[in-house]
């Protein structure tokens, strides 16, 4: 008997197979392209997400050598939309967290009452699901018109596998449509914003059973037919969920497409500064505070494609070359930060290139630049003051050379979670709960993988990295 977790992330859809008692028992990956028609559009092929899950569940299957699975749990990439018809065929391609396309529409937010915008308890910007619906009501009125759902990534996932259209508290509260005091739609934003109230579906809890695995579906990914499909939560709280992270305090950092930094907290306090966001935690119980960060493995990886590098050659520039990159400096900055912009927004930009710079410096000015930009992001978080440790997770921080320039520039301890995909893992441990293999989300802490290692800072470096990163900061918000 086992669980299958599937966290359908930006660049890639990951799944893995847990046995009863929380062990690994393989994992299958599969890599897709973030399309980008236009200027400032974030898009992606839902048809791609789906031959990618088949492809990815076929090969963790393998790799486990296929064990019975009784239960399927989700996890997925947050705030963008996938519009729908009636049966779940997406109408066009799906919007994501990075596209900018809604700055546009964000007047129709800003004219929003006082107390509206206190609800929603986030700041407002574009790459949300309910921005990304003012545009494409505006925009594109035909496939606005004709929809039948707006459904986040994972709940467009678990629609073509059970049918059920439903999402969670955690993926409904990153929308921009979500009350979060009041713990529901924000039924009063969406009436004033004009949006078709009948788009979105019923919020279930992340760990609840919402559906049956389709005859369909269940041949195509090699599955048992009528396995329960828990709900699922957002890649985020599902992280947090699969480190063992149930408990207010721990600050946890993220690096995937984009990068994130939490930390749970027991009432839905929002931050009056609009630096950080607000969130539904996975258990139902909690929320959590987020500094997010647009230009994290996203930038990463344009560098290593633009470059042609492989990711050895752009850790390994750690080794030849030293703090400040000999005065060059990369604003990682491709789309536009939600908060905790590094400098106005114009776009990346190497700065102060010079004829002695050579690849190396390139690769170790990029990878600064992001660290920097991860920095400014926790600083902004209430409690980064106190921290002297984050957890590390996620599929773009594996690089032991990428740790440690982390961990010296953030001047932070960094534990290594002895888990590479926590958001599946968290996926998996949902569908642990609807097949009883655990009672609920708080008996998961018992099977919580360990800190495999624990990565402090270079004394010498970190101290070198107070003034470098002010130099940084100050260059920064010279140059445009
Ligand atoms: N082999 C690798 N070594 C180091 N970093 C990688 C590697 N492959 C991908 N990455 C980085 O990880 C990011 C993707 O993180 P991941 O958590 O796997 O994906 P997602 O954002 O889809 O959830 C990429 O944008 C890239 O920057
Ligand atoms: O934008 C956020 C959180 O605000 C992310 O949680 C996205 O959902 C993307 O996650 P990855 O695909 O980068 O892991």
């Amino acid at each position: 008997m086992a669980l299958v977790g599937i966290d359908l992330g930006t660049s890639s859809v990951k799944v893995i197979i847990l046995d009863e008692q929380g062990g690994m028992l393989g994992m299958g990956k599969t890599d897709y392209t973030v399309l980008s028609p236009h200027r400032g559009w974030v898009e992606s092929d839902p048809e791609v997400w789906w031959q990618s899950t088949v492809t990815a569940v076929h090969n963790a299957l393998v790799a486990a050598k296929h064990p019975t699975i009784t239960a399927v749990g989700l996890s997925g990439q947050m705030h963008g939309v996938v519009l729908t018809d009636e049966q779940g065929k997406a109408l066009r391609p799906a919007l994501l967290w990075a596209d900018m396309r809604a700055e546009a529409v964000l007047s129709h937010y800003q004219s929003l009452s006082a107390a509206a915008k206190k609800r929603l308890a986030n700041p407002l910007v574009p790459g949300m699901a309910g921005p990304l619906l003012c545009w494409l009501a505006q925009y594109e009125k035909a496939s606005y018109q004709s929809a039948r759902w707006a459904l986040q990534p994972k709940d467009w996932l678990r629609m073509r596998m059970t049918g059920i259209p439903a999402t969670d508290p955690s993926d409904a509260s990153a929308t921009l449509l979500y009350d979060l005091p009041g713990d529901h739609w924000a039924e009063d934003v969406i009436a004033s914003l004009n949006l078709k109230r009948s788009l979105f579906p019923d919020i279930m809890a992340s760990s609840a059973k919402a559906g049956l695995l389709s005859t369909k579906a269940a041949a195509e990914l090699g599955l048992p037919a009528a396995i329960p499909v828990a709900t699922g939560a957002a890649d985020t709280a599902a992280a947090a969920l699969g480190t063992g992270l149930l408990a207010p305090g721990t600050l946890q950092l993220t690096l995937g497409t984009g990068a994130q930094i939490i930390q749970l907290c027991a009432q839905p306090l929002s931050d009056e500064t609009t630096r950080t966001h607000l969130y539904r935690a996975a258990d139902g119980k909690n929320w959590y505070n987020m500094a997010a960060i647009q230009n994290a493995g996203l930038v990463l990886d344009w560098v290593r494609q633009t470059f042609n590098a492989s990711w050895d050659e752009i850790f390994a520039s750690a080794n030849s070359v030293e703090p400040g990159s000999t005065g060059l400096i990369f604003l990682p900055e491709f789309t536009k930060e939600r908060a905790n912009q590094l400098a106005d927004h114009q776009g990346g930009a190497f700065l102060h290139l010079r004829i002695h710079h050579r690849r190396e410096e390139l690769f170790y000015a990029s990878l600064e630049g992001v660290a920097f930009g991860i920095r400014l992001a926790l600083e902004s978080l209430p409690a980064a003051q106190q921290a002297s440790s984050l957890r590390l997770a996620g599929g773009g921080s594996v690089h032991p050379a990428w740790q440690q320039m982390l961990a010296d520039i953030l001047g932070r301890t960094l534990e290594l979670v002895n888990t590479s995909e926590a958001s599946a893992r968290g996926a998996a441990l949902l569908a642990g709960i609807i097949n009883h293999s655990w009672p609920d989300i708080q008996a998961t802490q018992q099977i919580a993988p360990g800190i495999q290692a624990y990565i402090t800072p270079d004394s010498q470096r970190a101290s070198l990295y107070q003034n470098i990163y002010q130099h940084f900061l100050q260059q920064a918000r010279m140059s445009f």
